[in-house]
């Protein structure tokens, strides 16, 4: 028997993409850009780092030479290290949408093939009939925003006229999502709970993937911030994924961070929550103390998208992923033979890119663990390819879409 700890770095891309232009992306590269900076300077915050990108563990992993096979060239002022442990490549998205959803699903091993609905950038955002139904069964008076925003900036925006009139505050981006921001304590986490609900059943036949809960506390623009009761309802993965193979063969998913709820909890056996990339590490390896032969350990790190990803941040992109290869060394100590780890992503979110979404990339693929041979995977075909490996590991039949490179 074996186990298989699966770690998603929210938003790591590596470019290269082959139909980034599809998406108005062509170029972006998350890795590639953030080393660029740093090597250049612009990747230095006083008190936070200084210096080109320095990521040893990962580089030892593969990671620098995971950069050329999907975008054609090292990240710049990174050394290339001679010797590899582990197993490495790079994959490129075959799901129609760059959010964190399809990406996930299609790691494990679902595509999603068919089209999400999104709202339209100019005018109002939101069909005046579904904002009708939404804020009369919810008891609302009306709705702010709506229109495309960036979260923290519209909270700054809005967030006082939001505690005067106590209507919630409801924004996009070029996701498929329908996302709701509105105060703790003025307007209630149960009450954005309740209305978000409402918003998942109404927004179904309109094809919306998440309906995002942003609940923020703090008295005045300047002193806004959200908090770690964020909640993501999203529609159920449209067949069954590698987590439900899993609990079928009667294994166990152990679920940390947004996992849950990205997988709408289906084929999840324990729920882990953690708030930041720090926590979900020391979350992730308590999971792993306690997972048992053939189970699977599924963390998502998310402030690399959430706090660094969207709010173009390179220094704070650059210092987080310094951060999480720093504690490498921590998940190696832990491993048993049998054990395989993966690091990977779900799509990219360049901190140098216009605007403040997604980008549509091709992610990095590293596989190690006890015995397991340093090879190159090369660039895969689907992520697809993630979860059919981890299924050939952990021993359960093999799905209908990707191949294993184990
Ligand atoms: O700007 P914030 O609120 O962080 O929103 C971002 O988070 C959403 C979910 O990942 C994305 O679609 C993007 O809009
Ligand atoms: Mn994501
Ligand atoms: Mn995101």
């Amino acid at each position: 028997m074996a186990r298989a700890f699966l770690f998603v770095l929210d938003s790591f891309g590596v470019g290269g993409a082959p139909d980034a232009a599809a998406y108005g992306d062509e170029g972006a590269d998350t890795l590639g850009h953030i080393a660029e900076f740093c090597a250049a300077g612009a990747g230095d915050r006083a008190g936070l780092r200084s210096g080109p990108l320095s990521l040893p563990n990962m580089s030892e992993l593969g990671l620098m030479q995971i950069a050329r096979s999907a975008s054609g060239q090292f990240p710049a002022g990174m050394p290339v290290p001679e010797k590899i442990y582990g197993i490495y490549g790079a994959a490129t998205e075959i799901s129609r949408g760059k959010d964190t959803p399809s990406g996930h699903w299609e790691i494990a091993g679902t595509p999603v093939s068919f089209d999400w609905g999104y709202f339209p950038i100019e005018g109002d955002a939101f069909p005046a009939e579904f904002i009708d139904a939404l804020c009369k069964e919810a008891g609302v008076p009306g709705i702010l925003g709506n229109c495309h925003a960036s979260g923290t900036e519209i909270i700054a925006r809005l967030g006082e006229e939001h505690i005067r009139t106590g209507m919630p505050i409801c924004y996009t981006s070029s996701d498929s999502v329908f996302q709701v921001a509105a105060h703790e304590l003025h307007f209630g986490l149960d009450r954005l709970l309740a209305f978000c609900q409402i918003a998942r059943r109404l927004l179904d036949r309109y094809n919306i993937g998440r309906v995002i809960a942003r609940p923020f506390i703090g008295q005045s623009a300047s002193t806004f911030q959200r908090t770690g009761n964020r909640r993501d309802f999203s529609v159920l993965p449209p067949e069954p994924t590698l987590l439900d193979r899993l609990v079928e063969h009667g294994r166990r998913v152990h679920a940390v961070g947004k996992i849950g709820d990205i997988f709408a909890h289906q084929g999840i056996s324990r729920v882990i929550k953690a708030n930041g990339n720090d926590a979900l590490m020391d979350a992730s390896l308590s999971a792993i103390d306690e997972a048992e032969d053939g189970d699977l350990v599924f963390t998502n790190f998310v402030d690399f998208d959430m706090s660094f990803g969207h709010r173009r941040d390179v220094p704070g992109y650059a210092a987080a992923l310094e951060a999480f290869d720093a504690r490498l060394p921590e998940v190696h100590k832990k491993l048993k033979p049998g054990d395989l780890v993966v690091l990977t992503a779900d799509h990219g979110c360049d901190p140098t890119w216009r605007g403040t979404d997604h980008t549509r990339e091709r992610v990095p693929v590293i596989a190690y663990g006890p015995g397991i041979r340093s090879r190159s995977i090369g660039v895969r075909r689907s992520y697809a390819d993630i979860g059919e490996s981890i299924a050939r590991h952990l021993g359960i039949p093999a799905g209908p879409h990707g191949r294993s490179f184990l």
